[in-house]
Order: structure tokens, then C-alpha cells, then sequence
């Protein structure tokens, strides 16, 4: 897959261009299925299956403190495109002067004068240029004025819910990672680096690798739970806690941190990937550390059940 920053670095096909337009965060099993149709379609008819997605994403330039966590960073989303047979990503700045875009102008300069696209993919309620104005209709109507076709994907439902980014999102704070496993088709993710935390872990018998994610990216509600951990291309059974350890803290920054089931090794600096599968439990305040032990026990006999690969 080629990955071009900027739309006008964008190199020229002989080919036709078939195009995805949307954000695609957290690539959801509604999106997949945009993403898929378009592929398909742009593959039997020889041409080039492309996405135009804007990062940052708009909301961080309209209203950067309303602007909801990330589900996949830039180049996690890259590598989910990538595996599902995307050829072309297109990553373009969002500004200030392209919020005031309107949509006419959106289609006009990018999918017309720029890409040249020959088809357009676009879910049920896609919303585009100034103001959030345009929509698939309009799109539709600018198709046929300028003559590409507009395919409209109508929206998935997981148990009779419509398959969203902002679901997703509100799962994950609630800890409920079963349905948003099922909306997302895949385990909910954190990736970043092991950093150095209070030291306690391993004095308690269960050192735990603390993760530093980027302040951009979603991560589950305060609680604990069941993960396979990856270090180095390995797989861990894990258990993990998110959350303030009120235990020994009245105010403390929140945390996440995993304890790998049998691995005895310094991490400190390499990348950690953690998929979580279930939540265990809620975070409790213990009477002290001899509790806290013998709870981390039966959080680990849980934790051991619960992952397999
Ligand atoms: C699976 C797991 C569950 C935990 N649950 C709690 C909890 O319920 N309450 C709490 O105060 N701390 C909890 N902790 C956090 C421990 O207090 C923490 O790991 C310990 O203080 C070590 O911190 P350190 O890695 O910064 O040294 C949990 C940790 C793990 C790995
Ligand atoms: N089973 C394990 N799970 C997680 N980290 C481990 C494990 N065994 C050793 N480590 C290492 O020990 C460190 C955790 O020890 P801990 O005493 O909790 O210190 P810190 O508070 O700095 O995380 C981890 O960052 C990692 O490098």
C-alpha cells in the first residue's frame, strides 16, 4: 500500500481511481465493510482502491477540546487498511482554511481536480465541508454533475445496534470490552512504550510493566483486566490495571499497567501491545497490601482462564 501525505503529492494512474472517504476511526466492522465493497469493486474493474482521510482529525481543528479520543493512531489505521487490500491511503492536513471548505468546493478541488476519482464510497451519514453541510445526497447530486457514481453503505448493526466509532468509545469507558470487541471485529488495542512506575510491583510479587500511551488515544475506564500482552513479537497471558491504585494513593494520575503471567524479564523502553478481552473486576481501595495480594491471586487464576491463544 503507498501512503501519500498530501492529496497534490498524490501520483498520477493510468489506472481509475476508487475512493473511500470517510475517517475510519478504530476501522469498525461498519467501516470494513465500506472499505471491503469498495476494494472489491475497485479490484474487478482493474482500477486503484484508495482512501482520502484527514489527519489530525477535523475535530481537533474545530473544537480541540471537544475532540473525542482516538480508537487507532495514524499508523495503526494505515496497517488495518493495509491488510485488507487498500492500495493507495491518502493522508491530508486538515486546516483552518479547509474547515471553511464549502462541500461544493471539497468535491470540486479533491475528489475531482485532484484524484480524479471514478467512483466514490461514502457510509449512510458521512457529513463533509463547512459546517458539516454536506451529505451523501448532495454528494450524489455532485456526482452526477461532474460524472463519477456515488455508492452509499447502509449501516451495520451489531445485535441491533448501528456499529460507530462514539459506541466504541462509550463501551470502552465502561469497561465493556465484549460488545466493543464485537463492533470493532477485533480485541480493543493500547500500544507505547514501558516506562519506570512507583517500584512496589515487584516487591508485591507481581511487577507490572507501566505503559505510556500517547494522550490522543482512547483507553478502557478504570478497572481491571484479562489482556494477552505482546513484547517483541511474543504473546503473554496478562492481567492489567487501569486506574489510580487507591490502595496507596488518595490522588494519583491515572495508570495502566500489566502483569505478565509467568515472565520475569526488564522491559523498561521496549514497546508493549496490550489487547484486552474482558474486564475482571472494578479497581478497589484495599484495607492494605496483604489483600491487595491475595485479590491479585484470584485475578490471576481468572486472568489464566480467561485468555488463550
Ligand atoms: C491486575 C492488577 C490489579 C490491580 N488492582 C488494584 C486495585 O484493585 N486497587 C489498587 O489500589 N491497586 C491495584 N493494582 C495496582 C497495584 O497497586 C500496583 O500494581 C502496585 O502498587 C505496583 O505499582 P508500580 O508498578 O507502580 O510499582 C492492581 C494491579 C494489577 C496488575
Ligand atoms: N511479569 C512481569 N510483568 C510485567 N513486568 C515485569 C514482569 N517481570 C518483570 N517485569 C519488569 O519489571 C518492571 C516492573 O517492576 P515494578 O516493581 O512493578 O516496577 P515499576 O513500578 O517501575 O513498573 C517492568 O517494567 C518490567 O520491566
Amino acid at each position: 500500500m503507498e501512503i501519500v501525505r498530501e492529496v497534490q503529492n498524490m501520483p498520477l494512474y493510468d489506472k481509475p481511481v476508487y475512493l473511500a472517504l470517510g475517517n475510519f476511526d478504530g476501522v469498525h466492522v461498519g467501516h470494513q465493510k465500506l472499505i471491503r465493497t469498495m476494494i472489491e469493486k475497485a479490484h474487478e474493474e482493474g482500477g486503484i482502491a484508495a482512501a482520502f482521510i484527514f489527519d489530525p482529525h477535523p475535530a481537533k481543528i474545530i473544537n480541540p477540546l471537544k475532540a473525542p479520543k482516538l480508537l487507532l493512531s495514524a499508523q495503526k489505521k494505515a496497517e488495518f487498511l493495509a491488510n485488507m487490500g487498500l492500495d493507495l491511503l491518502i493522508y491530508n492536513s486538515f486546516t483552518e482554511e479547509i474547515s471553511k471548505w464549502e462541500p461544493e468546493d471539497f468535491v470540486r478541488k479533491v475528489i475531482v481536480e485532484r484524484i480524479k476519482a471514478r467512483e466514490v464510497f461514502v457510509g449512510f451519514n458521512y457529513s463533509f465541508g463547512y459546517r458539516g453541510r454536506g451529505n451523501p445526497d448532495l454528494l450524489q447530486s455532485l456526482g452526477d454533475l461532474y460524472g463519477f457514481k456515488v455508492h452509499i453503505i447502509q449501516p451495520v448493526e451489531v445485535d441491533g445496534e448501528i456499529a460507530s466509532s462514539s459506541l466504541v468509545r462509550e463501551l470502552l469507558a465502561k469497561g465493556d470490552i465484549k460488545r466493543a470487541s464485537k463492533i470493532l471485529g477485533y480485541y480493543p488495542f493500547v500500544e507505547g512504550r514501558v516506562v519506570e512506575g512507583e517500584k512496589r510491583g515487584r516487591e508485591i510479587g507481581f511487577p507490572t510493566a507501566n505503559l505510556a500511551v500517547d494522550e490522543d488515544i482512547m483507553i478502557p475506564g478504570k478497572g481491571v483486566y484479562a489482556a494477552i500482552a505482546d513484547v517483541d513479537g511474543q504473546k503473554y497471558k496478562c492481567m492489567v490495571n487501569i486506574g489510580n491504585k487507591p490502595t496507596f494513593h488518595e490522588h494519583f494520575p491515572v495508570s495502566i499497567e500489566a502483569h505478565l503471567l509467568d515472565f520475569r524479564e526488564l522491559i523498561y523502553g521496549k514497546l508493549l501491545n496490550i489487547s484486552f478481552l474482558d474486564k475482571l473486576r472494578d479497581e478497589k481501595k484495599f484495607r492494605g497490601v496483604e489483600e491487595l495480594i491475595e485479590q491479585l491471586k484470584r485475578d490471576r487464576e481468572q486472568a489464566e482462564k480467561i485468555v488463550s491463544f
